[in-house]
């Protein structure tokens, strides 16, 4: 089938503007997600991840500021989308699940509350046929009797629970895009992967897109088809999922590997491997961003600024000077 893009992420720059600085945030990301496609962003903490996504549904908190790069939804530019404009968006063709789902409800009122309200808002439909739906998308994502679920209120249910009703008031909304910010983190290893598994059902079922964000690389394997790997600020390598996984090019990339197949090992020495890859923002003007940090370290990382280069296999490219040093071309 053909691939057919639904969103497209071009140079996207964010800052951060704090009195007289201007610190930045995110620098030149580009990136596109396919109709039915689940892309993966990973990243330690702090890379940018939540800010990138929080730019393409126009909510970034204070003091931060989309200040360059184009963000197209179906072909349809986002710039200059009045307030009302945007509130339809959000919902209607994006939605937003994020990591702590408690946070999301107002503890005083119930679920139906919570569900009906937001379809109301959307303009969908009269209560009782709100609530219809409600019960509908509840069993949809496999909660079992959702008329008293409707009744209850959100300290009733466990933090999996809640992540589900929180997915089926944004699927009874019909978006085109999720956007699911580290949606299993707060949650049980058991939840995690119920979560996990219902995502990939609603992208089968739905044919939803997902922008799956996590510092998790396993959650990552587990659903996505691409993934981008972030760090400070920038996109370093990205690849299908399984060439990532077979062939990680850039240190970085591999250092999250390590760290990952090192969770067998004592705490202390995983610490060391995790605690290399902590994040520095690229705030050098030249070179490469994570050159202090990297095991392969050459004197050119530390005044050239690498640019992107292709792998071997469509799709897999690298920003990293010591990889296919011949192949480096301007982006
Ligand atoms: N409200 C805010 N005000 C000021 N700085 C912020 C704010 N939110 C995030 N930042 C900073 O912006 C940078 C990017 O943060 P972002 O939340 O996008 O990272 P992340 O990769 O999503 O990490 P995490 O997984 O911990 O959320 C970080 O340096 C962070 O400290």
């Amino acid at each position: 089938m053909m691939k057919q893009s639904l969103l497209s992420v071009e140079s996207l720059e964010i800052v951060l503007r704090r009195k007289d600085k201007v610190v930045p945030v995110v620098g030149k990301v580009n990136f596109q997600i396919d109709k039915g496609e689940i892309f993966g962003l990973v990243g330690e903490s702090g890379c940018g991840k939540t800010m990138t996504c929080l730019s393409i549904l126009n909510l970034l908190p204070v003091g931060m500021q989309k200040v360059g790069g184009h963000i197209q939804l179906a072909g349809k530019n986002l710039e200059g989308l009045s307030t009302a404009e945007w509130r339809k968006l959000r919902g209607d063709r994006i939605a937003l699940v994020m990591q702590n789902p408690m946070s999301a409800f107002d503890a005083i009122r119930t679920i139906g509350d919570h569900f009906v309200e937001t379809l109301l808002a959307h303009g969908k439909t009269d209560k009782k046929a709100a609530r219809q739906t409600a019960v509908e998308y509840l069993s949809r994502v496999g909660l079992p009797d959702a008329n008293l679920l409707l009744r209850q209120y959100p300290f009733e249910l466990s933090g999996g629970m809640l992540q589900r009703v929180i997915i089926a008031i944004a699927l009874a909304q019909k978006p085109d895009l999720i956007i699911a910010d580290e949606p299993t983190t707060a949650l049980d290893a058991t939840s995690q992967i119920h979560i996990l598994d219902l995502l990939a059902k609603v992208r089968r079922e739905f044919g939803t897109s997902i922008l799956l964000i996590s510092h998790d690389l396993g959650v990552i394997a587990r659903l996505a088809d691409s993934v981008a790997v972030m760090y400070g600020g920038q996109f370093v390598e990205q690849a299908p999922v399984c060439e990532l996984f077979a062939q990680p090019l850039h240190p970085y990339t591999q250092l999250l590997m390590n760290a990952r197949s090192s969770i067998g090992l004592p705490r202390r020495k995983r610490l060391s491997l995790l605690s290399a890859a902590a994040i520095e923002m690229y705030s050098s003007a030249s070179g490469c961003g994570f050159a202090r940090l990297c095991p392969k370290v050459s004197p050119e990382c530390l005044v050239t600024a690498p640019k992107k280069s292709d792998a071997n296999v469509s799709g897999h490219w690298v920003r990293c000077l010591n990889v296919n040093n011949e192949q480096q071309e301007v982006v």
